[in-house]
């Protein structure tokens, strides 16, 4: 163990929320596929129907809704919400045992989500809002992703008038038009974040060690 190792900081919560389509799954998928960036995806419980492309215990854990009610219930949900006529929660004990053990757990919840982690957390929650270049591309973007009906493309796209006006809740924005640099910017909030002063618990044990080796050096 090197001596800054002992620096030692708490976990943050990292959420990312956006209107549908807007990209934040492709971007926290990133996040998670990235070797440079270690972080804990919190998989959400939901009660609607799996896409194709994803695979239960990985994107969500699949549950119905008589489960869910019964976790909700019984406190095992850290927050929960209603979005598209689906019901969306955080499993409790999986983020609590990462943070604990210091470190850092990716949200992908909606703004109702992010909200009541505010209000147990707030100094541990980084948010990141994501926007769409246009609306005419949020709608392309819906349906090239080619996994919803287009009664579900519509409705997600009617619930985007009550999602982008959202933004003003979070700390950060990005407009995702170019993945690339939307990811960079993500990647770069985190980092950032990570250094903050107030997250290094032991920071001043740290820096009392530095000054008595330079009284050392006298
Ligand atoms: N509050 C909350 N929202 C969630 C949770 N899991 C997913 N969501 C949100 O529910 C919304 C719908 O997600 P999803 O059905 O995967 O559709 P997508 O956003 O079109 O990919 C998104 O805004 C998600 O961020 C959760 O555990 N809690
Ligand atoms: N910057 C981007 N430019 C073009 N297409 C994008 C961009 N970001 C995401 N997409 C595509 O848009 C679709 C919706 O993205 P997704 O990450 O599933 O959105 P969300 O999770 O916000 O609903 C996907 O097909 C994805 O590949």
């Amino acid at each position: 163990m090197t001596a800054s190792s002992s620096i030692g900081r708490r976990g943050l919560m990292l959420v990312v929320s956006s209107p549908s389509g807007a990209g934040k799954t492709t971007l926290t998928r990133s996040l998670l596929d990235d070797p440079e960036v270690e972080v804990d995806l919190s998989v959400s419980v939901t009660t609607r129907t799996r896409r194709p492309s994803e695979v239960d215990g990985v994107h969500y854990h699949f549950i119905p809704t008589r489960q869910f009610e019964a976790m909700r219930e019984s406190g095992q949900l850290l927050e929960s919400a209603e979005v598209h006529g689906n019901f969306y929660g955080t499993p409790r004990e999986p983020v609590e045992r990462a943070l604990a053990e210091g470190r850092d757990v990716l949200f992908d919840i909606d703004w109702q989500g992010t909200m009541q982690l505010y209000e147990s957390a707030r100094a541990d929650v980084v948010s990141v809002f994501v926007l769409p270049p246009a609306i005419a591309e949020l709608k392309s973007r819906l349906e090239r992703r080619a996994q919803d009906s287009s009664e579900v493309i519509s409705r997600r796209l009617e619930n985007a008038r009550v999602e982008i006006p959202q933004w003003s809740k979070y700390d950060y924005i990005l407009v995702n038009e170019d993945l690339d640099r939307s990811y960079t910017t993500l990647k770069a909030i985190l980092f950032a974040e990570r250094a903050r002063r107030d997250r290094m618990a032991g920071l001043a044990v740290f820096v009392d060690g530095l000054m008595s080796d330079l009284e050392a050096l006298k």
